[in-house]
């Protein structure tokens, strides 16, 4: 026998050795699977048979990476919400229990990126480098772990800063008729944040995928994709996957904010996501109650916005605020969805049709929006000067009102309604330009100071120009005053007074 031939002998016998060992140790695993089988498949859901032991919200297979969430568990029949593309799947496919709920993968990756709810990666930029898996539904913190909300949200813009303040932890509201810039409000705020150490999700529910791109592309044209996460779902997505977005990025926003970070959250547009959510329930049968949503739509809102708060210095100290946006169709606050969300919210931002047809942007109806906490939160410096352009404000609409029926007007009453004017005037502000806090303090101190009462309309938007850059060109002693925590002092006041005055009286054309 060769040498060749005698080395495949020995290996022969080795394995055979191995082999007869492995039958005399082998113990038999044996345990119980539960496997279903497809019933029936709808848009976005499929019912499922032979899983008794499946429990609410787990979360099953269908293979191929298809999952879905257990929503109806029946006696006999589940119904489950499918999260991923289903058309592949028919009646009478297996489905597995996986002994989880659904959860998202979170991680200091995530800033810069665009993803979908499930945290996949949907920018090419490669996969996400993440830390931990978080369950998209968890528990709103304790009343005891929650802090008063004291500190500002600067938005920039002028009217929400000086009107309707936000401040870190609050829920705000953002609602009006479809193009009414109200995704605009939510982005420029989110470009505000720049520098100010707040981390941004933006969370586009059932969007278009042209005004997701749009918005996309405007974080990136202004470097703020570094500290924002997107978490998108398009119009074309399963409505399972659209319903659990919200809940997905309120779960990364936690991971951050258990680490002590401020985080802004908006939500666009929570509409989308009581649409989807009333498919899901009528598909699934549960009875529908008024505009035939289900009766837990109220619940499905709450408990997400719940999540948005302060805590406490001893819990971790970091804040999640949180912007819903909603649509409201035909300017009815009324309807049934809006007036949940007003109820749940600490405050409404709402956007008129009107205004934005006059070109008075952003559309905001200051007589119909509020917020119910941010005053407190405002800098002292900030909150000296927006006092009192808040009553002159409120006293120009009500006369505003009565002088459209062509009423006779005292002089005191016409100067009332010029000053709001140019009140008015000095609050629009372009899209995606913020305005820093020394620079509205500079032009809110100039209105109520009526600086600007002399001006003609026409030359409104030079003369607040001019101001807010001689705001922006202040000492930088000065401005980090203005700033911080301390109050306005009777000398800044001056200062910037007669700053705010040089530049009107060097305005081309300006009355002597
Ligand atoms: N302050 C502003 N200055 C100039 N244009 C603005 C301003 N705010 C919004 N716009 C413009 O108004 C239009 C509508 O804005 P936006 O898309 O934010 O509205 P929306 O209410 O979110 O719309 P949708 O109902 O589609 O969600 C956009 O073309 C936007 O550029």
């Amino acid at each position: 026998m060769n040498a060749s031939a005698e080395d495949l002998r020995s290996t022969f016998i080795r394995a055979f050795a191995d082999l007869k060992q492995g039958r005399e140790t082998f113990v038999p695993q044996l345990g119980t699977q539960e496997m279903g089988r497809i019933t029936r498949l709808s848009t976005g859901i499929a019912q499922v048979s032979g899983l008794p032991g499946v429990g609410a919200d787990e979360l099953v297979s269908f293979g191929d990476g298809v999952f879905g969430i257990a929503f109806n568990v029946d006696e006999d029949e589940i119904g489950v919400v499918l999260l991923g593309e289903y058309r592949h799947l028919q009646a009478g496919n297996a489905v597995e229990r996986t002994g989880r709920v659904m959860d998202v993968c979170v991680g200091t990756g995530l800033p810069g990126r665009v993803i979908d709810p499930l945290g996949r990666p949907l920018d090419g930029l490669g996969a996400i480098a993440t830390e931990a898996r978080l369950p998209i539904e968890r528990p709103a913190p304790p009343i005891m772990d929650r802090a008063p909300v004291t500190v500002p949200l600067q938005t920039g813009l002028k009217v929400i800063d000086a009107l309707i303040p936000v401040g870190r932890g609050q829920r705000e509201l953002i609602l009006g008729d479809r193009q009414t810039g109200k995704t605009a409000i939510a982005i420029d705020t989110i470009l505000n944040q720049r520098g100010k150490d707040v981390l941004c999700i933006y969370c586009a529910i059932g969007q278009r995928a042209s005004a997701v791109a749009k918005v996309v592309a405007t974080l990136q044209a202004h470097d703020a994709m570094d500290y924002c996460v997107v978490v998108l779902t398009e119009g074309n997505d399963p409505p399972g996957l659209t319903y659990i977005a919200p809940y997905a990025a309120t779960s990364i926003a936690e991971y951050f904010m258990a680490q002590g970070r401020d985080l802004l959250i908006v939500y666009d547009d929570l509409t989308h996501h009581a649409r989807a959510y009333r498919e899901l329930s009528l598909l699934l049968r549960r009875p529908p109650g008024r505009e035939a949503f289900p009766g837990d739509i109220f619940y499905i809102h709450s408990r997400l916005l719940e999540r948005a708060t302060r805590l406490r210095p001893e819990c971790g100290g970091g804040s999640l605020t949180a912007f819903p946006i909603i649509e409201t169709e035909a300017q009815n606050l009324s309807a049934y969805i809006p007036t949940n969300l007003i109820s749940i919210t600490d405050g409404q931002i709402y956007l008129s049709p009107s205004l934005f047809e006059l070109g008075v942007l952003p559309a905001i109806d200051v007589g119909q929006s509020v917020s119910r906490v941010g005053g407190k939160a405002q800098q002292p410096a900030y909150r000296a000067v927006a006092g009192d352009l808040k009553l002159a404000y409120a006293q120009f609409e009500e006369l505003e009102t009565f002088a459209r029926f062509g009423a006779r007007l005292d002089e005191h009453s016409r100067a009332v309604i010029e000053h709001g004017q140019r009140i008015r005037a000095c609050l629009k502000q372009a899209e995606g330009a913020p305005v820093s806090m020394p620079a509205q303090i500079t032009v809110l101190l100039a209105l109520i100071e009526g600086l600007f009462d002399p001006i003609p309309m026409e030359r409104m938007a030079d003369a607040e120009q001019a101001v807010r850059e001689a705001g922006t060109a202040l000492p930088d002693a000065l401005q980090q005053r203005l700033d911080g925590a301390e109050r306005l002092r009777d000398q800044d006041r001056t200062a910037i007074i007669a700053l705010a005055q040089a530049a009107l009286d060097n305005l081309p054309g300006a009355p002597s």
